[in-house]
């Protein structure tokens, strides 16, 4: 009884720490109830660490990219330069907007070279990855946004194609409109722990709005 009651409480503290918005995984934002778990006594905190490393996947599914997986998912999606040069903004926030997805953040920038450098940190090795650095922080800039929504990582990378414009589906935002892996318009995560890394990256945890678009419950239901 008291095991089942211990059980029940230190899931809601672990759901409810994990719920705040981070931009660490949630298992490293929970630490903290496991350290409030210590003062309760040592029995809660053991069994607070217990459950952490029973239930790693429920720990790391809330970050601050949402809960993967539900509607409130979301993926860091940025108009590059040559998006924003040839006027295209209006049209690609649209794609996203249509689908049903929702607008938490955006913004206007040019990134600093420490910004896109560590952005694309993991292309470091590549060839092309200064001149990608270079186009980014050209002066020209981008647009920075956060959607929300069901799937909307993977859902964003179609709505996005593929990342040489050559192989992206037609109806993309690259297929239609770019040619040039050099020049493709756009980027969006492509994975919950890359949204985490990047929305963290990009934005604060207050520029993330929290509202609900009028026709959600009509977009997001399952039945
Ligand atoms: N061969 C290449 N030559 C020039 N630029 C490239 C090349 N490959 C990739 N890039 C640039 O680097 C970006 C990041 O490459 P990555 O392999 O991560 O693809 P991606 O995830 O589709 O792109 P993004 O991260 O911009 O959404 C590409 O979007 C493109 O702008």
């Amino acid at each position: 009884m008291f095991a089942n009651s211990l059980r029940q409480g230190l899931r809601t503290a672990s759901r409810s720490s994990a719920r705040a918005f981070s931009t660490l995984p949630a298992r490293a934002a929970a630490r903290p109830s496991l350290g409030a778990g210590v003062a309760m006594g040592a029995a809660v905190a053991g069994y607070a660490m217990y459950e952490a490393s029973r239930s790693p996947l429920l720990l790391e599914s809330k970050t601050i990219a949402g809960e993967k997986g539900t509607a409130s998912e979301r993926s860091f999606v940025m108009i590059k330069p040559d998006g924003v040069s040839r006027q295209l903004v209006g049209k690609i926030i649209s794609r996203f907007e249509e689908r049903g997805y929702k607008l938490v953040a955006v913004k206007s920038l040019t990134p600093s070279e420490a910004l896109a450098k560590e952005h694309y940190s993991d292309l470091s090795a590549r060839p092309f990855y200064a001149g990608l650095v270079k186009y980014i922080t050209s002066g020209t800039p981008v647009v920075a946004m956060v959607w929300e929504g069901k799937d909307v990582i993977k859902q964003g990378r179609r709505i996005v194609g593929a990342t040489n414009p050559q192989d992206a589906d037609p109806g993309s935002v690259r297929g239609q409109y770019a040619v040039s892996v050099g020049r493709n318009l756009i980027h969006a995560s492509d994975a919950f722990d890359s949204a985490t890394k990047e929305i963290g990256l990009w934005f604060a945890p207050e520029e993330l709005s929290d509202y609900e678009p009028i026709a959600w419950p009509w977009v997001m239901a399952d039945n």
